[in-house]
């Protein structure tokens, strides 16, 4: 009885869910359930075809991997191996630059968390030191030109910020050839979406037709320490998320599975990895998975990411659909925007609000 309590700690995997701490117990031998110890693997080649029965059949295979997993590898998705190993360059290059040059658009200057963070700034496990990364964030700016939205009174003011400096100039245009891609991509992938769920094609086209949409390039240096931890355990808040990765040999990015077992996301050259993200966690009353993951990388490699968050419009309103609904229960809508930024007050307070010296932060983690 004595010995319950400590035993009890190490049963369970900690993690951030929805913006607040969850844990999942580690379930072994007979308690183990049915449960997924890889992601599955789709071919997109579907998603450009004429015929809808094409369309309908990839539905089927990706309403499966998003109930089973929440997560899958997609392959053959029609963007150039060159258009992603170019913005891959472009990442790498930014992260070599001055820490100066890269301060000057520092993420803590940003009321959207937009630019530049530093080496352990976040921390969405506490019981690390913070990050073992580097992060640039980018997303929807209706004051960018590249991105040619509308105006309005939600949208007039700059988000997005940029390195100034010439030595960085490389990187925005890379940055935004990677966007237009990813942004074309996930419109197309988002009617596959509804279709999985046994709506129209357009079903959820009308709250998407300005989405939210984010960015993250991700530098992971090698670990040193088991203590550390690239990125800390969480879910996304998107509809989903699709993330290209530098090929490691050891695998960075894992995922958690329902008997709380960490599963390696092997990279795979020239394919995403898709995830499911709160918003279609939502609207399928949780049938979907928003599932856990975090990024350890022991290999000894750099490691690089650039996960796209693709969300709904800023006022769109989603609750859960009709079919997913049961008798007696009352269910409430919830405004993207605002669901949006308290998930990332959240990162915010989260990441260290230091004196935002990332020099002190990079001598500190070697
Ligand atoms: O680097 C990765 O593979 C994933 C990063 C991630 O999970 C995130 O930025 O939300
Ligand atoms: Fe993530």
């Amino acid at each position: 009885m004595t010995e319950e309590a400590p035993r009890e700690q190490q049963l369970y995997v900690h993690y951030h869910d929805g913006g607040v701490p969850g844990r999942r117990r580690v379930l072994t031998g007979k308690a183990a359930k049915q449960t997924f110890t890889a992601l599955p693997r789709i071919d997109m080649r579907r998603l450009f075809s004429d015929e809808l029965e094409d369309r309908q059949e990839l539905a089927r295979e990706v309403g499966a991997a998003c109930r089973d997993v929440g997560f899958f590898y997609a392959v053959n998705h029609g963007v150039p191996e060159e258009a992603l190993g170019d913005t891959f360059d472009a990442v790498r290059r930014f992260f070599e630059l001055e820490e100066s040059v890269k301060m000057e658009c520092h993420n803590q200057k940003s009321q959207k968390f937009r630019g530049y963070e530093a080496f352990l700034e976040g921390k969405l496990d506490p019981s690390t030191r913070g990050d073992l990364k580097e992060g640039f964030l980018m997303g929807e700016d209706a004051t960018d030109p590249e991105q040619n939205r509308p105006v309005t009174p939600l949208t007039v003011e700059p988000r997005n910020q940029w390195p100034s400096s010439p030595e960085a100039s490389f990187f925005r245009p890379a940055i935004y050839a990677y966007y237009n891609h990813m942004l074309s991509f996930s419109k197309r992938m988002l009617r596959i979406f509804a279709l999985a769920l046994d709506k129209p094609e357009h079903h959820f086209d009308a709250i998407s037709t300005t989405p939210m949409t984010n960015i993250r390039a991700v530098h992971y240096p090698p670990q040193q320490s088991d203590a550390d931890i690239g990125i800390g355990a969480h879910t996304d808040f998107c509809w989903f998320t699709l993330v290209c990765q530098s090929h490691t040999a050891v695998p960075a990015l894992e995922v958690l599975n329902h008997n709380g077992i960490w599963v390696p996301v092997y990279p795979e050259s020239n394919s995403f990895v898709v995830n499911i993200g709160d918003f279609l966690k939502l609207v399928t009353g949780g049938t979907w998975q928003s599932t856990v993951h975090r990024v350890r990388n022991m290999g000894g490699e750099e490691r690089y990411s650039m996960p796209f968050f693709f969300s709904p419009n800023e006022d769109g309103r989603v609750s859960v659909l009709e079919q997913f609904r049961k008798e007696g229960e009352t269910y409430e809508e919830i405004v993207v925007g605002e669901y949006f930024q308290k998930r990332l007050d959240v990162d915010r307070t989260t990441h260290i609000e230091g004196e935002g010296d990332g020099q002190t932060k990079r001598r500190a983690y070697i």
